[in-house]
């Protein structure tokens, strides 16, 4: 997707008061701001919706990378029923599930676990894949995901990312769709997670030095 497609929310100014949106309680010390409002969030994944509708005629198989994915794919699952019906085109969906593991505290550890079995990854064999993401980050793990799946022959394969970082750690991969760039910040909400904390918030946020420490998993070196 060409970067005058996507909605740029590295500058300053998308910066929103935590007061300004309610937040829930248990969360209230932890974050920094809210980088995009649960509103916002939903109008963009109408417009990405129609877009990839627009590009499709005929079946789709959507892959949901779990667990990250999960509140993007099904929002975006729902838009596209709506566009598909509207657009009176013949697109049947189907749904496939992939869990995809990398990450502690803020970082990768490089080791990007990705859990399908061989007969699920043998029906990808000729279909037409539109793979759903939170966010692209180093963009380690979609690459190796991508790596993987292209040994079962799919016809064709599209990523829809909700987020795309803007961080000098990028492997330099950019998706299909996109819906929004961000700063090199570390961002949960709306399923992102920190440590499996902050799924259950649904603005996009950025996690404060509080908010990091409280929920940190001490790893082997640091023991
Ligand atoms: O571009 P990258 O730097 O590789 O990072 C992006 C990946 O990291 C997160 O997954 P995580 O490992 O945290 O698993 P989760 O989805 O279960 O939270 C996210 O959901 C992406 O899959
Ligand atoms: O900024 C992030 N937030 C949550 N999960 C992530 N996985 C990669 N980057 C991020």
């Amino acid at each position: 997707m060409d970067p005058s497609m996507w909605i740029d929310v590295t500058s300053e100014r998308f910066n929103y008061s935590l007061n300004h949106f309610v937040i829930p309680r248990h969360y209230e010390n932890d974050l920094e701001n809210i980088l995009i409002p649960n509103g916002l969030i939903m109008d963009r994944i109408e417009a990405l919706a129609q877009l990839i509708v627009q590009d499709t005629d005929g079946p789709i198989v959507a892959c949901c990378v779990l667990k990250g994915g999960h509140q993007f794919f099904a929002d975006l699952m729902n838009q596209m029923k709506k566009w598909i019906t509207k657009s009176r085109k013949h697109i049947p969906l189907s749904l496939e599930f992939i869990k995809v593991k990398s990450y502690v505290n803020d970082r990768s550890t490089g080791d990007v676990q990705i859990s399908l079995t061989e007969d699920e990854l043998k029906d990808l064999e000729g279909k037409h894949l539109l793979i759903v993401e939170d966010i692209i980050d180093t963009g380690n793990t979609m690459v190796r995901l991508l790596k993987h799946l292209e040994q079962y022959s799919p016809a064709s394969v599209r990523v829809a990312s909700l987020l795309l970082k803007k961080t000098p750690l990028s492997c330099g991969y950019i998706p299909d769709y996109v819906g929004f760039a961000i700063p090199d910040a570390f961002v949960v909400g709306y399923a992102l997670d920190y440590n499996e904390h902050f799924r259950d918030l649904d603005h996009i946020c950025v996690i404060n030095e509080t908010g990091k420490t409280k929920y940190a998993i001490k790893q082997a070196e640091e023991k």
